[in-house]
């Protein structure tokens, strides 16, 4: 699963991705769009899709209603949009693909939908992110982490590094089954932090830029990561996935199944039909 990112991101390193500039809105959901939300630390990335000069969409099944949406909104308002996607009804729709291969969970492929992002908005920071991975680091991160999660809820915190800290939510919640959150800096610091006068039994992360981000950390009690590039994120995207599959193993829960979103999914499907 996730030991062997480094040939993952070496498949999506092959890919050929086109060319894109000006501005970009970039989407999906879940495991496909945390992806964006990753790049948008990296890349000044829109928030609405109004003035985009493309849209990104991201969905490794390419048959999610969310995501499928958006793209017939983009169709209509004549927008140039680049697909990453390993088929689906995604790839049958007019827009540009970048095909990766499937089968897989969308969470364990990130690499292949990650990387065609940094590849488009920042091909010269490919290397860092491959240069990141590391499977015996990103173990031994997710070891410390697991120790001090331990019967607690982990609220991870971030300011520019936000994508990061949802990928930990995701992680823990889908692969283990636990309850995980994330919050944004500075609006926690504003609400949030009183909180913790009754918030022993939480455990805060703080995903640290600076200064800023380690005001919070210091309210709170929390435990800094500091990170200085994607280089260090690309590491603790791996080490998030060993930490969920780990603490999954303790739970005695299967990182693969999963219950309550395909029932979601269902339900949703009846009312929209
Ligand atoms: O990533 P997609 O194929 O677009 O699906 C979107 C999301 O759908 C489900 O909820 C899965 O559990 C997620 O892991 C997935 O990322």
């Amino acid at each position: 699963m996730y030991e062997d990112w480094d040939r993952l991101y070496a498949e999506a390193n092959k890919l050929q991705v086109p060319r894109v500039e000006g501005e970009v809105f970039c989407f999906g959901m879940g495991g496909s769009g945390v992806a964006c939300e990753v790049m948008s630390a990296f890349y000044p990335l829109l928030r609405d899709m109004r003035h985009a000069d493309v849209v990104i969409a991201v969905s490794y099944s390419g048959n999610t209603r969310e995501t499928l949406e958006i793209v017939r909104k983009a169709t209509s308002a004549g927008k140039r949009i680049v697909a990453i996607t390993s088929g689906g009804a995604l790839a049958t729709l007019p827009v540009e693909r970048i095909l990766v291969r499937g089968g897989d969970q969308p969470r364990y492929s990130f690499p292949l939908l990650f990387l065609p992002l940094v590849k488009m908005l920042r091909p010269e920071l490919t290397e860092e992110v491959i240069r990141g991975v590391n499977a015996n680091e990103a173990r031994r991160v997710a070891g410390d982490l697991l120790s001090a999660i331990r019967g607690r809820i982990p609220v991870f915190y971030a300011s520019i590094y936000l994508g990061l800290a949802k990928r930990f939510k995701q992680e823990i919640n889908e692969n283990a089954k636990y309850p995980a959150f994330f919050g944004e800096i500075p609006e926690v610091n504003h609400n949030e932090i009183e909180g913790y006068a009754h918030g022993s039994g939480l455990f805060p992360v703080v995903f640290s830029s600076g200064p800023l981000d380690e005001v919070t950390a210091s309210l709170v009690n929390a435990k800094v990561i500091r990170i200085s590039g994607i280089r260090d994120v690309s590491l603790l995207i791996q080490s998030a996935g060993f930490l969920s599959v780990m603490l999954a193993r303790e739970l005695g829960e299967d990182p693969e199944k999963l219950t309550r979103i395909p029932e979601g999914r269902k339900l949703v499907e009846r009312i929209g039909s």
